[in-house]
């Protein structure tokens, strides 16, 4: 014990002026010898937990308890690939009408161990147990009875705190067991209960368009998850950006949510202070992935204390045990001392929960001295039995059957009104898409004013439909692009909770977002077409504009399929840039259909830009009568002429249309099913 207390000192001494909780550690050996506090709360849940326990119809057990988690990944160091682990053996438990608190310095695994709780990890390796109402989870129902808030508040910014609410209570609550009156008053009482109502009608807001506060929005966030009634809120860094009282304020609406609804919460919090500590009934603290306790935050000082780590009397107590769970970079001797000191509380706390289990974390022999666990580990601690396997073992009917998707139809009208009200009311979006129309109307519609029908008129006519094609492809491309990405996050996170399906969200895109792009394309088409003085008539301004519009639909499915499998936006559109510039260079205009080097000429044929020139060339030329002049020995009279010389006469313009539409058809089916597959959650189950 001297030797300890020695070692204790000078550990302290040489970070002196550090943390507070250096302090805390210096006086780590008096208490040793101090009698140990029986900490019998240790690990037990308050009275009116066991109380909301019945009504929850959990039989008493746990709403979700798991067992020797352990969560590995691939990482890359010195140039070589190895498995790093990042959860070690994690156990624990949590009961209906508990708030569960997860803390731990930056890089302890927190944010991991709730992903893995909330059955939204991905990637790795994972192995232990978790058990949902005493059962192995199904993903489809679990995912559903888990409210999961995200670190990232992703919400349309320009739909109302209410719509917010009401388009989740639309997509998640099923028709037939909610009528719409039901659903209306379901999203009054979420507003009320998170105190919402006096900004029900003000938008969310961004950077740009100032909207709800900070934890106003947060407090949005947790309601979009509520609304469906869930057993349990997963709530990851509630309060990261918000100031004290709004921090508090959530912390404390989550703990009355919870009581009042007979639920289970669990969050990670990054500094909390005291009143928000006094919400949570139990502390689940972890550092370097390992579990250092878990118990109640009153039993947590006195459990540290047990361990020669006194919190200080004016210091936070969670300021205190993030300190205490640290590593301290200072120098070599100290980042040794702090790893020893975390590995001494991890198998501390280890010992106390597997009486039998050997635990061979290294601590070099430092604490060797001090008790494995605060008292005989058999007395008080973790009465709930997650470790002695009861919990584990516990079995009841737990309901497996999925809540009611909503009906098709009904999904896809709801996805389809979201996402009018958010391009209506997205003024520079829909500004910018007008502006576009407009000035490629005066642009081309000046540059190519009454083309004529000399022969010089051959140049500007094939330039012109080259223009065309341009817009119906980089210009599309860019709005479309910057339409999905902004709703990406979005559909991820709602994709995550089992929201909507990816049919309705692919056809509400292409249901709202086609009709912009082709309307708005219309307006300069047929504009120019008049303003040129191209070849009259019905049919001919029929056929161009339809082989131009198809090709629109080609753009957008390419569009869909590059923003699926990239995630940045800047990647995806230079990606886009790239393909779009291949079908332009390959388009029949900048070179010679007929004089490419066998070697790339293939590249023409699987540009749609090639076969929508071509028709729409072909189809102004066919039948067009040039005036020669009489001394011009080049003189071409007849269009279909032209079109030969460009070597534009490779496929008939029906052949052309039926191509190109094909494309459309297979590369927006491909893009669907690139979203589906990318977008389905690929999350690990235990
Ligand atoms: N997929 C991954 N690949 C590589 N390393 C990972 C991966 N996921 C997590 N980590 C690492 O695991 C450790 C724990 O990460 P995690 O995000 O869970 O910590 P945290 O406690 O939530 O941290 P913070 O409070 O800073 O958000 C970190 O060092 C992190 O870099």
């Amino acid at each position: 014990m001297l030797g300890l207390q020695n070692m204790a000192s000078s550990s302290s001494d040489s970070s002196s002026g550090s943390s507070s909780a250096s302090q805390g550690f210096s006086s780590t050996y008096e208490f040793m010898e101090q009698p140990l506090s029986p900490i019998d709360s240790f690990n037990q849940r308050s009275e009116h937990n066991k109380t909301l326990d019945k009504g929850v119809g959990t039989g008493g057990g746990p709403l979700l308890s798991w067992e020797n988690l352990t969560y590995s990944v691939k990482v890359r160091e010195k140039k070589k690939m190895h498995m790093r682990t990042i959860l070690h053996g994690i156990s624990g438990e949590i009961y209906p009408g508990e708030v569960v608190g997860l803390l731990g310095p930056s890089g302890a695994g927190k944010t991991t161990l709730l992903n893995v709780l909330a059955g939204r990890i991905e990637g790795g390796v994972l192995n232990g147990k978790v058990l949902f109402r005493g059962k192995k989870r199904v993903p489809g129902v679990f995912r559903r009875k888990v409210a999961y808030v995200e670190q990232e508040d992703v919400m349309f910014p320009m739909l109302t705190v209410e719509e917010t609410i009401m388009f989740a209570a639309r997509l998640r609550l099923s028709n037939k067991q909610y009528s719409q009156l039901q659903k209306v008053e379901r999203v009054a009482s979420v507003i009320q209960q998170l105190r919402l109502s006096h900004v029900k009608s003000s938008p969310i807001g961004d950077n740009l368009n100032r909207g709800v506060s900070g934890g106003e929005k947060k407090r949005v966030s947790i309601g979009v998850g509520m609304v469906t009634d869930p057993d349990m809120l997963v709530l990851d860094e509630p309060t990261s950006g918000l100031d004290s009282n709004s921090a508090e304020m959530v912390v404390e609406l989550v703990r009355d949510i919870t009581r009042s609804r007979g639920i289970a919460s669990v969050m990670t919090v990054h500094q909390p202070n005291s009143n928000m500590l006094r919400c949570f009934d139990r502390l689940l603290l972890v550092s370097q992935g390992h579990l250092v306790y878990f118990g109640s935050a009153e039993a947590a000082i006195q459990y540290f204390e047990s361990k020669g780590f006194p919190c200080p009397l004016r210091q936070n107590p969670a300021d205190f045990f993030i300190d205490v769970m640290s590593l301290n970079n200072r120098s070599p001797e100290e980042l040794e001392e702090s790893r020893r000191r975390i590995a001494f509380l991890a198998q501390s706390f280890g010992e106390a929960m597997h009486p039998t289990a050997k635990l061979s974390l290294s601590y070099g022999g430092m604490y060797e001295k001090m008790p494995a666990s605060p008292q005989d580990p058999g007395t008080g601690i973790l009465t709930h039995g997650t470790l002695s396997g009861s919990a584990l073992e516990w079995g009841m009917t737990a309901d497996e059957t999925p809540p009611e998707r909503i009906n098709w139809f009904y999904e896809l009208q709801t996805l389809i009104y979201r996402d009018i009200l958010t391009t209506v009311r997205h003024l520079s979006f829909a500004s910018a898409v007008g502006i576009n129309s407009i000035s490629v109307l005066l642009l081309l519609g000046l540059l190519f004013y009454k083309i004529g029908n000399e022969v010089t008129s051959i140049q500007n006519r094939i330039g012109l439909f080259f223009s065309l094609t341009m817009n119906s492809t980089y210009g599309i491309m860019s709005h479309y692009l910057y339409v999905y990405f902004k709703s990406k996050d979005i559909m991820l996170s709602e994709r995550g909770s089992g929201s909507y399906r990816m049919s309705t969200f692919y056809i509400s895109k292409l249901v709202v977002y086609l009709p912009i792009a082709v309307l708005s394309s219309w307006v300069y088409f047929i504009g120019i077409y008049f303003m040129a003085g191209l070849q009259p008539g019905a049919a001919k301004v029929f056929t161009s504009l339809m082989l131009f519009t198809v090709l629109l639909v080609v753009t957008m499915g390419v569009t869909l399929m590059v923003g699926s499998f990239i995630s940045t936006y800047d990647l995806a559109s230079v990606v886009c840039a790239m393909i779009v510039t291949t079908w332009v260079i390959f388009g029949g205009h900048l070179a010679n259909a007929g004089e490419l080097l066998a070697v790339i000429s293939w590249m023409q044929y699987i540009s749609p830009a090639f076969y929508a020139y071509e028709g729409m060339v072909a189809t102004e030329f066919n039948g067009l009568k040039l005036h020669c002049q009489a001394n011009n020995g080049l003189c071409m009279a007849r269009g279909e002429d032209v079109v030969k010389l460009y070597k534009l006469d490779q496929f008939t313009v029906g052949q052309c249309a039926v191509i190109v539409f094909g494309m459309a058809v297979a590369y927006n089916v491909l893009a669907y099913m690139s979203l589906r597959w990318k977008a389905k959650p690929k999350y690990l189950w235990v």
